[in-house]
């Protein structure tokens, strides 16, 4: 059963990346102990690409078998395969060093692959079927949005598990994006959280908001809720929690 979320504390960005990055290496060599092909899914945003850049250089020299390592998306922005705004080209790229196994790489359907947006959700959740997550990364906007789940937007509040975003509040406006109903159901959840411009957010994430309002705030891994966060985005939090 999850226990509250664990703040763990860093100095600045870079620390959050390089901490972010080290713990995802050392924890699916762990998990594959016991788990065939650990499945992970990953965030955008600039400290978990920045992560996935360290990964790439030093991923080779860890524990991990790359090949057994299944790796997910848990938003994506609905534009051309090769447009440098798409979650996991950022990803892919930087992770390319790394001898993952493609078959297990499983990105979400571009603009222009020949889905309409609502049909790319759909194949998308046929695709991940029954997968639960060891390991879900999340970034977190400025405004408490999660993965493409925006506050008091049709996304915070939509049903089924892998839903189309249209108006997105932060561009590109149409996106694809996994439900917190998916997100909840990973074993852990990992927030990279950075900036003082989200120290206003991450109080009310971790402070009980509604998660139509925060969608963070609805977030909860079954087994553990980390945030790797610095001293700036978590300036406002109550020492309690620090
Ligand atoms: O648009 C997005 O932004 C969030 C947060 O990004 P960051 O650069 O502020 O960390 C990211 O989590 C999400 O995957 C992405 O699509």
């Amino acid at each position: 059963m999850s226990a509250g979320p664990e703040i763990l504390l860093h100095g600045s960005a870079d620390d959050v990346a390089e901490a972010l990055a080290a713990r995802l290496a050392s924890r699916l060599a762990e998990l594959q102990r016991d788990t065939p092909t650990p499945q992970v899914a990953l965030t955008g945003g600039r400290i978990a690409t920045k992560a996935y850049q360290r990964l790439g250089l030093d991923g080779r020299s860890s524990a991990v078998d790359w090949s057994r390592v299944a790796l997910w998306w848990g938003d994506e922005r609905f534009v051309a395969a090769d447009d440098g705004d798409r979650n996991a080209r950022q990803a892919l790229t930087a992770l390319s060093p790394l001898p993952l196994n493609l078959e297990q790489v499983h990105p979400m359907p571009a603009a222009g692959d020949g889905l309409e947006l609502d049909e790319a959700a759909e194949a998308y959740d046929a695709e991940l079927g029954d997968v639960r997550f060891d390991i879900c990364l999340l970034g977190m906007g400025p405004d408490g949005h999660v993965a493409s789940l925006f506050p008091e937007h049709p996304s915070s509040h939509a049903e089924g598990r892998v839903i189309p975003v249209r108006s997105s509040p932060k561009p590109p406006p149409e996106r694809i994006s996994l439900t917190l109903e998916v997100i909840n159901q990973s074993a852990e959840v990992w927030f990279c959280v950075t900036g003082a411009d989200k120290a206003a957010a991450a109080r009310l994430a971790l402070s009980g908001a509604g998660p139509i309002q925060v969608p963070a705030a609805g977030v909860q891994g079954r087994d553990r809720t980390l945030w790797l966060i610095d001293r700036a985005a978590a300036a406002e939090l109550p020492p309690n929690l620090i």
